[in-house]
C-alpha cells in the first residue's frame, strides 16, 4: 500500500507536466482516498487475524504447559524452583500473548514494505539504483548482525526466575527472616537480583540506540548518493527524481525497524521454546491402564515387597536396597529407623511417587506398577509428615470431591476429636469458639488459620473418611500433643481394625502395641519382628532406641508391649 500510495503521488505530481489531458484534483484525490481506505482496512483485518491467532495460539500453548508442568514427575518438582516456572507462566507467556504477534506482523509487513522499495526504487531508477540498495541493503544486514548478537533477550527472562524465587520463600518465611534481624541482608539481595534482572533491559535500549545512530548515518549516505545519481542523470523526470529520494528516505527507517521487530521476534520465540521445554516435561505414567484393577481392590491389604531398589534419580544413589518383605493382611506395622533411613521413601514407593529401578511391591497379588496412578493413589490413603491443606471450606477440605454427607464429616471430626464426643457436656462459650462445628469455616492458604496439629488432625480425619484397606502414616500425629495422640491412636484401631497400617513414628509409644516393627537401616531392613520378642533381645537395635527414651519412659513402652 506505501509503494501504491507513493506511486499515485507521483502520478499525480507528474501529470499537468507529462500529459495534456491531466483530471482534475478531485479525481487524483479520490484515488488517493480510495487507496489510503483499502489500506487502512487491510491492515485492520491483518492486525484481527494475527491478534486472533496469537490468543489462540496462547490458550494451546498455555494448556500443554499447564498440562506439563502438573503432570511432571516429583523429580521435576523436587529439583526445580518455584520461581523458574512461574516465570514461564509469567514473564514467558507476557510474550506470547503480547509481543510474539505484534513482532511477527510487523516483521512481515516490514519485510515486505522493504522489499516493495527495493523492487520499486530499481524499477524506476534502473540498475545503478539496484546495485546501490543491494550496497546499503548489506550496510544495513551487517549491522544486524550485531544488532541481534547483543541483545540476548533471553537474560532478561533467566534473571527474573531468580527473582521470582527470593519473592516467593521471603514471603512464605516472613516471620523467621524477621525473628533472625535479616530484613535488611533481603532487602539488599533482593534489590542485588533486581538490578541484575534490569541490566539486560538497560544495555538493549543502549544497542537500540546504537542501531538507530548507525541506520542514521547509512540514511545520509544512500540519499546522498541517489541525490548524486539524479543530479548526473540528466534523463530521470522530476516526479521519478522525487519517488526515488522519498524512498531512499522512507527505506532506513523501514529497514531499522525490520531489524529491531525481527530480533524481538528472535526473543519472543526464546519465549516460546522455553514454554515449550516445560510442556514436554517427561509426565508421571498414565492415570489409567487397561485392564483396569477391579473396584473392590484392594480387598484384604496383603502386600509384598520384592527386592525393591529406589534411588530418587538415575545419576543418584539407591536409598532402598533389595528390600524383602511381607505384611499380611490387616497387619499394623510401625516403620523406624534413624533419619535419612528410607522411611519416608518406602512410604512414597508405595504411590509411586518415586519409582522402583529393581523389584516390585505387590498388593493383593496386583504388582502397583502395571495399574494406571489415579486407580493406585484412590485406593490406598497416605497422611504425610507435612499435613497439606488447601485453602477453601472445611468442608472441601475434609470432602475434597463432595461425597459424604455433613454427618459423616462431623462424625470424622468427632473420632479425631476436633470436636467432643457426642452427649459431652460443653460450655456453650466453647461451642462458639469451635471453629470445627462449622463446616463452612474458610481455610486459608495453606491452612494458616489452623495449627499444625489440627492441620494433622483434619488430613487424619480425610482418611478415616476415605476408609481405604491400606493406610500409611508418616509420622502423622507428630505435632499432637501425646494425650490426643493416645486418643488418635485407639480411633485409627477402632475404624482401620480391617485395614493394613503403616506407620513412620519417632514417638515409640504410637507404635509399641502394633503388630509388629520395621527397623530400617540405611535403606535395609535391620529388624522385623513383633515389638515385644525384638525388647526382649538386649542387642537389638529396637531395644536400644527405646532403651535412649529414658528409664521411665523405657519401663512405659515394655509395660505396652507386654514385656
Ligand atoms: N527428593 C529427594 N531427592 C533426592 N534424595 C532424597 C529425596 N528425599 C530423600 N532423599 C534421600 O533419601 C534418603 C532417605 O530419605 P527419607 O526421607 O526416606 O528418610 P527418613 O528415614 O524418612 O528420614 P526422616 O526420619 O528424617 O523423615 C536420604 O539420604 C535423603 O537424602
Amino acid at each position: 500500500s506505501p509503494v501504491l500510495e507513493n506511486w499515485w503521488l507521483k502520478v499525480w505530481s507528474g501529470s499537468s507536466l507529462e500529459s495534456a489531458d491531466a483530471k482534475g484534483p478531485v479525481f487524483y484525490i479520490t484515488v488517493y482516498a480510495i487507496i489510503t481506505t483499502i489500506r487502512l482496512t487491510d491492515a485492520t483485518v491483518w492486525f484481527f487475524i494475527l491478534y486472533s491467532g496469537g490468543i489462540h495460539a496462547s490458550r494451546v500453548l498455555h494448556k500443554r504447559l499447564l498440562e506439563g508442568v502438573l503432570f511432571a514427575n516429583i523429580r521435576f518438582h523436587d529439583t526445580v524452583s518455584r520461581g523458574r516456572v512461574l516465570n514461564r507462566f509469567g514473564k514467558d507467556f507476557e510474550g506470547v500473548d503480547s509481543t510474539l504477534p505484534d513482532n511477527f506482523g510487523r516483521s512481515v509487513m516490514l519485510a515486505l514494505s522493504a522489499l516493495a522499495t527495493f523492487i520499486s526504487i530499481t524499477v524506476v531508477g534502473g540498475l545503478p539504483f539496484f546495485f546501490v540498495a543491494v550496497a546499503v541493503g548489506a550496510l544495513y544486514y551487517n549491522g544486524a548482525k550485531v544488532y541481534s548478537r547483543d541483545t540476548d533477550g533471553s537474560a532478561e527472562s533467566v534473571t527474573k526466575s531468580p527473582l521470582y524465587s527470593m519473592y516467593g520463600e521471603t514471603i512464605a518465611g516472613v516471620t523467621v527472616v524477621r525473628a533472625f534481624g535479616a530484613s535488611s541482608k533481603y532487602l539488599r539481595d533482593m534489590l542485588c537480583r533486581v538490578d541484575t534482572n534490569a541490566n539486560p533491559f538497560y544495555w538493549r535500549w543502549g544497542v537500540n540506540r546504537w542501531l538507530s545512530a548507525r541506520f542514521d548515518q547509512a540514511s545520509s549516505v544512500v540519499v546522498g548518493v541517489i541525490g548524486l545519481l539524479i543530479v548526473i542523470t540528466p534523463s530521470i523526470s522530476a516526479s521519478t527524481a522525487g519517488f526515488a529520494l522519498a524512498f531512499a528516505a522512507t527505506i532506513t527507517n523501514t529497514i531499522n525497524f525490520l531489524v529491531r521487530r525481527i530480533v524481538g521476534l528472535e526473543q519472543s520465540m526464546v519465549a516460546v521454546e522455553r514454554i515449550k521445554e516445560y510442556a514436554e516435561l517427561k509426565p508421571e505414567p498414565p492415570e489409567f491402564i487397561e485392564p483396569r484393577p477391579p473396584a473392590s481392590w484392594p480387598t484384604k491389604g496383603e502386600i509384598k515387597c520384592e527386592d525393591l531398589c529406589i534411588r530418587y534419580a538415575p545419576e543418584l544413589p539407591d536409598v532402598l536396597h533389595n528390600l524383602n518383605f511381607e505384611i499380611r493382611a490387616g497387619e499394623k506395622v510401625g516403620i523406624l529407623g534413624r533419619t535419612g533411613s528410607g522411611k519416608s521413601t518406602l512410604a512414597l514407593s508405595f504411590f509411586r511417587f518415586v519409582e522402583p529401578t529393581q523389584g516390585r511391591i505387590v498388593i493383593d497379588g496386583l504388582d502397583i506398577c502395571t495399574i494406571g496412578l489415579t486407580d493406585l493413589r484412590s485406593k490406598l490413603t497416605i497422611i504425610p509428615q507435612d499435613p497439606t491443606v488447601l485453602s477453601g471450606t472445611l468442608r472441601s477440605t475434609l470432602d475434597v470431591f463432595n461425597e459424604y454427607e455433613d454427618a459423616e464429616i462431623f462424625e470424622a471430626l468427632r473420632r479425631v476429636h476436633l470436636i467432643p464426643p457426642d452427649g459431652a457436656e460443653e460450655d456453650p462459650e466453647i461451642v462458639n469458639a469451635n471453629a470445627f462445628r462449622n463446616l463452612d469455616c474458610p481455610v486459608s492458604e495453606g491452612g494458616e488459620n489452623f495449627s499444625t496439629g489440627e492441620k494433622q488432625l483434619l488430613c487424619m480425619a480425610r482418611a478415616i473418611l476415605k476408609r481405604t484397606r491400606v493406610l500409611v502414616m508418616d509420622e502423622a500425629t507428630a505435632s499432637v500433643d501425646y494425650a490426643t495422640d493416645e486418643l488418635i491412636g485407639k480411633t485409627i484401631r477402632q475404624e482401620f481394625a480391617q485395614s493394613t497400617i503403616l506407620t513412620i513414628a519417632h514417638r515409640l509409644r504410637t507404635v509399641i502395641d502394633y503388630d509388629r516393627v520395621m527397623v530400617l537401616d540405611q535403606g535395609r531392613i535391620a529388624e522385623f519382628d513383633k515389638p515385644s520378642t525384638l525388647l526382649k533381645d538386649s542387642t537389638s537395635m529396637f531395644y536400644s532406641l527405646c532403651n535412649a527414651t529414658g528409664k521411665t519412659e523405657f519401663s512405659v513402652l515394655k509395660k505396652m508391649a507386654g514385656v
